[in-house]
């Protein structure tokens, strides 16, 4: 089974738009899990432009586990190691982005990288990188002891025909190296099949589709078909 991870981002997006406290992205955080959601992701950007620092342990509390998605700065590995989320995934920002655009550069940051990696693992904190689908940055991530990749799906999404074969050709790589397989970013209900298929794939983390998706569907009805197309 692979599992799903919902990302509950965009759902602080719309409750930030009136600055109140509706929709509550812990209370879509519960009716995922309900719905089958096997874990929860969100992303404290540096901006905090939608997920806030008050969100992060109603968000732990939980019944399924917590992927923190964030920068690799002090102020965030100190959040972190504070929070002890069940994972934290490593990924680059840039203030003026829409969105994540690409892969955190693990190769030309290897030596920043690495003692913020050792004091949340030595935390007991499971670390993923997200990168982008290169031989190169997965084999700079077991280096630098990361047990995980999640593989930056963007650029597929986006449409890039070469994007599926690079896709697979990393997803190889990432076994050889003994890593854990996670993939996302810019997933739907058309284009999350092939990469269901990836060989070894054990998670997918999916948000801005199925909060969209859920405006026409609701919330449940969206977590349980996502998750039957991953595992068909
Ligand atoms: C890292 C990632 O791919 C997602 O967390 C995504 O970043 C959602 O948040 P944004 O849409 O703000 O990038
Ligand atoms: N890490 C990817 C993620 O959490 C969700 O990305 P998206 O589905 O919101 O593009």
């Amino acid at each position: 089974m692979i599992r799903l991870g919902v990302n509950i981002d965009h759902v602080a997006t719309l409750r930030n738009a009136r600055g109140g406290t509706f929709p509550d992205p812990i209370a879509a955080a519960e009716l995922a899990i309900a719905s089958g959601a096997d874990g929860i992701t969100a992303h404290l950007r540096e901006d905090r432009r939608h997920i806030r620092d008050a969100d992060m342990p109603r968000l732990k509390a939980l019944s399924a586990p917590l992927n923190f998605e964030m920068a690799a700065t002090d102020e965030m590995v100190r959040i972190a190691c504070d929070l002890r989320p069940h994972a934290c995934c490593l990924v680059p920002e840039k203030r003026q982005e829409i969105t994540t655009e690409g892969g955190l550069d693990v190769v030309g940051q290897s030596e920043a990288l690495k003692p913020k990696i050792a004091r949340l693992r030595d935390t007991g904190i499971r670390v993923s990188l997200f990168i982008d689908p290169e031989a190169r940055q997965i084999e700079t991530a077991a280096a630098l002891g990361a047990p995980v990749v999640e593989l930056h799906t963007g650029a597929y999404a986006l449409g890039g025909s070469q994007e599926l074969e690079r896709l697979r050709s990393a997803a190889e790589t990432v076994a050889a190296c003994g890593l854990e397989l996670h993939a996302g970013h810019g997933l739907t209900y058309d284009n999350v099949g092939a990469i269901a298929g990836l060989a070894g794939l054990a998670e997918l983390n999916i948000g801005h589709f199925l909060i969209g998706q859920a405006v026409f569907d609701g919330l449940g009805p969206v977590v349980r078909k996502m998750k039957s197309l991953i595992n068909s």
